[in-house]
């Protein structure tokens, strides 16, 4: 992979490393780290488009509740409430480097419909022609139909990356990588991929307690990105220094190799 062409990529940021260990609210720590990565990687020449969830947990605490509510509707409105917050919190931590941010909130049918895919890449693509802006993606939750939503933001990064033609997307996750084994992390994560169905065994249905999606999600997400031409890495969120390096083709994470393009 060549480290000095502008690459496109899409960074995954999961609600599991948007929020506090022990706390189910959002972490400015960590969105600062996160910000700070992606001012990096634009400074090196790479177009970045970002996927963030956090709106359900950035929702919580004004609307003073503790813990996750499972109910659709209410989970709706405190996306409605928490994706300000959240977008506030890009905004400022973005204009430290110079930076804006630009939402853009998207459905499963806007990507399923030729049309609108097609003005999602546009307006996307004429965001980048501007350096300065860093395109944040979410589901538009509060609008998006129970049935045809996508739920986690695993898939909808998959589908944004491969409209757009990007040549990497970085899912960032609370795990190192795919771990061959839950309960011996000190193996570390299995550093290349090349055929998802061989490592599929391996994602447990376990996950964080405020993310929807889990591992087996994250490699469904995989396999349609690869199956797209699109290279994935999964990494630490929590390690964010180190995304230079796995961009470049080092640090610690899994790589799961593309499919040649169609
Ligand atoms: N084989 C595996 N390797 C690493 N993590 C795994 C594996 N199987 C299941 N997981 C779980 O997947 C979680 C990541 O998914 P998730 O909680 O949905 O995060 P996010 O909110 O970032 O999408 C990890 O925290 C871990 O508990
Ligand atoms: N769109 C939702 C994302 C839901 C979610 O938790 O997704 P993920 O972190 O990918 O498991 C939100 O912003 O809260």
């Amino acid at each position: 992979m060549s480290t000095t062409a502008p690459q496109r990529i899409v960074l995954k940021f999961g609600t599991g490393i948007l929020t506090k260990l022990h706390a189910p609210e959002p972490d400015p720590v960590q969105l600062r780290k996160l910000v700070e990565a992606v001012a990096l990687l634009k400074q090196a020449g790479h177009s970045v488009v970002v996927v963030s969830s956090g709106a359900v947990a950035s929702g919580l605490k004004p609307m003073d509740l503790t813990e996750r509510p499972t109910d659709m509707t209410t989970l709706q409105a405190l996306a409605a409430v928490g994706q300000t917050h959240l977008m506030h919190a890009y905004e400022n931590l973005l204009r430290d480097h110079d930076l804006h941010v630009a939402q853009l909130l998207v459905t499963h049918e806007d990507l399923e419909n030729y049309d609108r895919a097609r003005r999602v890449k546009t307006t996307l693509e004429r965001l980048l022609e501007f350096p300065q802006v860093v395109p944040v993606i979410n589901e538009n939750d509060s609008v998006a139909i129970e049935e045809l939503r996508f739920g986690d933001n695993d898939k909808l990064s998959s589908r944004v990356a491969r409209l757009w033609g990007a040549d990497l997307l970085l899912l960032l996750t609370s795990a190192p990588g795919l771990l061959r084994d839950m309960n011996k992390p000190e193996e570390g994560p299995i550093p290349i991929v090349e055929d998802v169905d061989v490592v599929i065994h391996h994602a447990q249905e376990e996950k964080t307690k405020l993310g929807t999606g889990g591992m087996i999600s994250k490699l469904r997400a995989v396999q349609d990105a690869v199956n797209g031409g699109v290279q994935c890495i999964i990494a630490s969120g929590r390690h964010a220094e180190q995304l230079p390096a796995v961009v470049a083709g080092g640090g610690v994470c899994t790589r799961f190799l593309a499919k040649a393009k169609a």
